[in-house]
């Protein structure tokens, strides 16, 4: 890989390709790896087909009261893949317009704010510091709700979900992304019949008190000035990012979970420092001899003597291979009992930050948070190594900066066959991750809506919890103003070539991924990322707000095989961390035939 020039501001200048006038990061790759504004990540203007085409695909279902007419115009120029923007554009109409032939084309509340379709089709503004205008996001009416809404209306006449499937087995589904067409899902699944009201109505309260945090700024608490909105910060859980430990350990306030000097052991969870030796001999008796070591203490997760490092969740590890003693743990009682729908306390959504930075090493960059979608049925290395993998490109870009990354599994409603139910895949998430990682965390959001929440939707949701409304959220910069937190989307090249496949995303959905949030898309074997991107109009106009992740070692490890392997008693070892080994190990998971694996 080659490194680009530097561009004032900090962010790097993809060398254009000259055929295309596209940009690569490699220079031998096509022509697609995220040229974006250096300063607010987002694309430059784009004029691809006159002032008009923003109209097309911007004023979509999402928020709306009304139905949406698949029926109608759009959706059958949708259908097709190349067909996105192109068009839209001529025809001049919003797609709420088409979408929802009865509204008022007029009405502020279902349509999309004309600045903001100008934002997403024609490049946002440079400014950083209004990237992610939350305007953006009211106007955009994305807040999950309306989309729970939007989604529930989107086809009204779909029937309800089967949960149990009667379809042939992983093999055949995962072959081919079309096959969900089969398993039923258009824009998603069906909705329950169920009322989210009480659901969400203490949702958003958990949200509030969550993202916001006991610094009593909090509106419901009394902090209502403008001042105290300034100096908000995220702090919904008491874990600090990892190359914050130093700098805040300053204030001497020990960390519950953090482990804290000790006579028998210390060392520092600076990442950025070299491991002393203290460090090498508690991460070698780690490795070692993980049964004996004091940090490991099988049933109880990875703990460390004197509950200096506890398992908060109380997972299951057994000397997790490449456990990292650096991992700042979740505290509290984890995703459990929100994803077992308890009442009250106990079933609390949290959103977990234990892992998120809060301040930005360079602040001419971009704060980044890196969202993966998917089912994790089970996880495996690939899933983990995606994030180190986007992580490398971003860093190789010098455009943005890495905050975390979050897997979001999708619900049980998500009908493909082999899910296990969502509360484990969650779970699953959450070890492999607990103690490998100093940067991923685990939403159990999506896992636990009542019903099918679409990816723009899901994503929607990061940016709320993240950067909040009225401006609380986001990054602390130095001059103590904040910046928003970019959330990009990332995928498999199989999952974006799904964009292409008629009636499973919808085209507003895919503007509003690309357009106002972003892709990093990984190769994987058997798709052709580069003539797809090159194919499909809306990835192509948004192309600046893609980045394509070159595999330079190939990992193709699937998790269709990793459960008939299960199925068959065959070995997984080293295909996964150990910790999810032993769960599906423990929790008889992956035994019996996909047909009866979704339950919730
Ligand atoms: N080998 C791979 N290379 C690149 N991306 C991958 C690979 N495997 C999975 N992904 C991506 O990981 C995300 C989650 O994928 P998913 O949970 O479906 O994994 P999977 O191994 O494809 O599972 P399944 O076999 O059940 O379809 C998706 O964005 C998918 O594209
Ligand atoms: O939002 C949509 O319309 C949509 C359509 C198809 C798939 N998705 C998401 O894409 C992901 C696919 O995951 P997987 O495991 O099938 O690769 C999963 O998170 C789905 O919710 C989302």
């Amino acid at each position: 890989m080659s490194r680009n020039s530097k561009m004032p501001g900090g962010g790097g200048f993809a060398p254009v390709l000259p055929a295309t006038g596209l940009h690569s990061y490699h220079n031998d790759s096509p022509p697609f790896s995220g040229a974006t504004n250096p300063a607010s990540g987002e694309p430059e203007p784009l004029h691809l087909n006159g002032p008009d085409s923003h109209a097309h695909g911007y004023g979509h279902g999402h928020g709306h009261g009304g139905n949406v007419n698949q029926a109608g115009p759009s959706r059958s120029s949708s259908s097709s893949s190349s067909t996105g923007a192109g068009n839209g554009a001529g025809n001049g109409r919003t797609t709420q317009g088409l979408l929802n032939p009865g509204m008022d084309s007029n009405s502020t509340q279902n349509q999309f704010n004309p600045s903001q379709n100008q934002n997403d089709l024609h490049g946002p503004d440079s400014d950083p510091q209004s990237h992610g205008d939350p305007s953006s996001s009211s106007n955009l009416n994305l807040n999950p709700s309306s989309h729970v809404n939007s989604a529930s209306n989107l086809n009204p006449s779909r029937p309800k979900i089967d949960r149990v499937l009667t379809s042939p087995t992983d093999v055949s589904y995962s072959s081919s992304r079309s096959r969900r067409l089969v398993s039923g899902y258009m824009f998603g699944n069906p909705p329950e019949e169920k009322s989210l009201k009480n659901r969400r109505d203490s949702e958003s309260t958990v949200r509030r008190l969550s993202v916001v945090g006991d610094d009593g700024l909090n509106k419901d608490k009394g902090g209502t000035d403008k001042e105290s909105m300034e100096n908000r910060t995220i702090h919904g859980q008491e874990g600090v990012p990892e190359d914050q430990y130093e700098e805040e350990q300053a204030d001497d306030t020990p960390h519950p979970l953090r482990p804290r000097p000790s006579s028998a052991h210390s060392f520092t969870t600076n990442p950025t420092s070299q491991p002393d030796e203290e460090n090498l001999s508690v991460a070698s008796s780690l490795r070692n001899s993980p049964r004996d070591s004091p940090l490991v203490s099988p049933g109880r997760g990875l703990s460390f003597d004197n509950g200096r490092y506890e398992d908060a969740l109380n997972g299951v590890t057994d000397g997790e291979a490449d456990a990292d003693v650096r991992a700042m743990q979740a505290t509290g009682g984890g995703s459990e009992g929100f994803m077992q729908g308890l009442e009250g306390e106990e079933g609390r959504y949290n959103f977990p930050t234990h892992r998120l930075r809060r301040r930005m090493k360079d602040e001419d960059k971009v704060p980044l948070v890196i969202v993966a979608c998917g089912s994790f049925s089970p996880p495996t290395y690939l899933h983990l190594r995606m994030f180190e993998m986007a992580k490398d490109e971003i860093v190789e870009s010098q455009t943005f900066e890495i905050m975390a990354g979050y897997y979001s599994p999708v619900s049980s409603y998500y009908k493909k066959s082999g899910l296990a139910p969502a509360h484990h895949r969650v779970r699953m998430c959450e070890l492999a991750v607990e103690h490998t990682s100093t940067w991923l965390m685990v939403d159990p959001w999506e896992a636990g809506q009542p019903e099918y929440q679409r990816t723009a939707v899901v994503l929607d949701h990061f940016d709320e919890m993240l950067n909040g409304k009225d401006g609380e959220g986001g990054v602390e910069m130095r001059d103590g103003t904040r910046r928003k937190y970019k959330v990009m989307l990332l995928a498999g090249g199989d999952l974006i070539e799904s964009f292409g496949e008629p009636g499973v995303w919808s085209e507003p959905d895919l503007h509003i991924i690309l357009g106002r949030f972003g892709c990093l898309i990984v190769e994987r074997a058997g798709s052709d990322v580069w003539a797809f991107l090159l194919s499909h109009d809306i990835l192509y106009h948004h192309r600046r707000n893609v980045i394509v992740i070159k595999q330079l070692i190939y990992n193709d490890i699937s998790s269709t095989k990793v459960r008939l392997f299960v199925r068959r008693g065959m070995s997984i070892k080293y295909l996964l961390p150990n910790s999810v080994i032993q769960y599906i190990s423990k929790n008889l998971l992956y035994r019996e035939p996909d047909t009866k694996a979704i339950q919730s």
